[in-house]
């Protein structure tokens, strides 16, 4: 067994696949077949999945769910959401369903700022950098206007340049903290070539600057990069509606469930420990529908981390009262969104979830995003605070546990009917599949 390899990039894919089978299986033809069997039939939309990543060998399903129902400022919503988790889409389903006779989901985006650094040393007199910068300003906007004209027309575009010292944390660091308007894209490549052209500018300038000394004059750029942590790209989603109206089929004591929601909500405010699996609650939501809708899932998670983390304490990202008879459940979620660019007119699939949500501008979807994510927590704390989280988990994770045992239809059914009024536990069902076999 070989497990290095120099030049697997230059394999073709057939060859590529032969090192993985023969390499890592002791059925070598079995695997290539498993590898070929999730080959799309259609050789173009193949070649389209080989070619946006690397070294691609084959595709990886994930299920594409839809979650009807989500009324979002008054406007009808079907949610596509793509998650390998049973019991997520029924949840924020159930969740929409429930607040679409409550009122809905009332979103607002509170800001759609974009942040790119330029961090640079600068070993010499800050008076007299602070001065340089402040010449140089409005060549950052003149020399970047090839790149950012389409842009511009948008109404988008660089908004600000300002200088950052850093010095007081590490020796000599400045940052040029550039902030943009990036319109319906996420914008990173956008965002990435301004930062390398200005810093281009700043290199340059500060070489012709007749009032820095030899050593001033050579700036240092460590790097130029767009940020994912984007505070001010931000959006709240809330419901709310009289705490009596939140009697229904699960919730007997409204005012008793109110006032223990809130507890759990709090707890995840001052608990980091409970704070991540809350949040995690949130991220269900969140991450299924910016995966079904192509956008960046990692530049969303850590973005999100590092905003429930601004106080020093890692803390909920939504917060819940009971004021003057009113329950009101909200979050605010960070989140730097594409409705255009990187896979959304790329991938098919993307391409029919944005379809769905009746072709989204960014700003809307940072909206449907958030009304997902609340949708979510509300019925995970709901569960937690009321039948307990693996009721309603275990329910829906049910098909799972059978597939693993290779139950036939016939047994599928008769399990499926036994945990109609029992609760499913793995244990539980395994019996029942072999007093069936028996
Ligand atoms: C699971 C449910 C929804 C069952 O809830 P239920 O009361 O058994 O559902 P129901 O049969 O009465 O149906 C009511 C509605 O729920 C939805 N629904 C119900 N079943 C389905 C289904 N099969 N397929 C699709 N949708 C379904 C659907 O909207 C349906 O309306 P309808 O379509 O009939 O008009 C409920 O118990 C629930 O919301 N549980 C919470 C589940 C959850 O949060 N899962 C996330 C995984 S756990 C986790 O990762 C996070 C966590 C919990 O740790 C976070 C935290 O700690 O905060
Ligand atoms: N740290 C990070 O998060 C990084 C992420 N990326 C990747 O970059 C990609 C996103 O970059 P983008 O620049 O958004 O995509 P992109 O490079 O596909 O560019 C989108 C382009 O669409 C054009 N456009 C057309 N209509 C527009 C409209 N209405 N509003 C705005 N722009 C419009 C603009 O020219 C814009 O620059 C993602 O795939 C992401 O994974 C790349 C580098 C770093």
């Amino acid at each position: 067994m070989k497990e290095n390899i120099n030049g697997f990039s230059k394999l073709d894919k057939q060859e590529k696949i032969n090192w993985i089978a023969q390499n890592f299986f002791s059925d070598a033809d079995e695997a290539v077949k498993m590898i070929k069997r999730y080959w799309n039939a259609d050789e173009a939309l193949q070649k389209l999945h080989d070619e946006f990543i690397e070294n691609t060998i084959t595709n990886f399903y994930l299920p594409f769910g839809i979650a009807p129902n989500f009324l979002i400022n008054k406007e009808w919503y079907t949610v596509p959401m793509v998650i390998e988790e049973s019991s997520v889409v029924a949840a924020a389903a159930k969740s929409a369903k429930f607040w679409s006779v409550r009122g809905g989901f009332k979103t607002t985006v509170i800001g759609t700022e974009k942040i790119g650094q330029v961090h640079f040393l600068f070993k010499g007199e800050k008076p007299k950098l602070i001065q340089f910068i402040n010449q140089i300003k409005p060549l950052f906007f003149d020399e970047t206007a090839v790149v950012t004209q389409n842009m511009r027309k948008r109404g988008g575009g660089i908004q600000e340049v300002e200088l950052r010292d850093k010095t007081d944390v590490l020796p000599d660091y400045y940052q040029l903290h550039v902030t943009f308007d990036t319109k319906d894209s996420m914008g990173a490549n956008f965002i990435n070539s301004c930062l390398e052209q200005i810093a281009e500018i700043l290199k340059k300038q500060a070489v012709q600057n007749p009032s820095f000394s030899d050593e001033e004059n050579q700036i240092d750029v460590v790097m130029s990069i767009l940020s994912n942590y984007v505070p001010n790209c931000l959006v709240r989603a809330e419901v709310s509606c009289r705490v009596e109206e939140l009697k229904s089929k699960d919730i007997e004591d409204p005012q008793l469930f109110a006032e223990k929601f809130v507890q759990a909500v709090k707890i995840a405010e001052i608990e980091p420990f409970r704070a991540v699996t809350h949040n995690k609650g949130i991220m269900n939501g969140v991450d299924a529908v910016v995966v079904a809708t192509g956008n960046d899932f990692r530049a969303v998670e850590a973005g999100i981390h590092a905003f429930a983390a601004k106080s020093g304490v890692y803390s909920s990202l939504s917060h819940a009262i009971i004021e003057d008879g009113i329950f009101k459940f909200w979050v605010d979620l960070p989140l730097a969104l594409g409705t255009v660019g990187g896979l959304t007119s790329l991938h098919p699939m993307v391409k029919m979830a944005l379809q769905i949500l009746k072709k989204p501008s960014a700003e809307q979807l940072m909206q449907i995003i958030a009304a997902a994510g609340l949708a979510q927590n509300f019925a995970a704390v709901k569960s937690l605070t009321t039948t307990g989280i693996q009721k309603g988990h275990m329910k829906m994770h049910l098909m799972n546990i059978l597939n693993q045992f290779k139950a036939t239809d016939e047994e599928k059914v008769a399990v499926a009917a036994h945990f109609e009024k029992e609760i499913v536990s793995h244990n539980a069902v395994v019996e029942l599949l072999e007093s069936l076999r028996k």
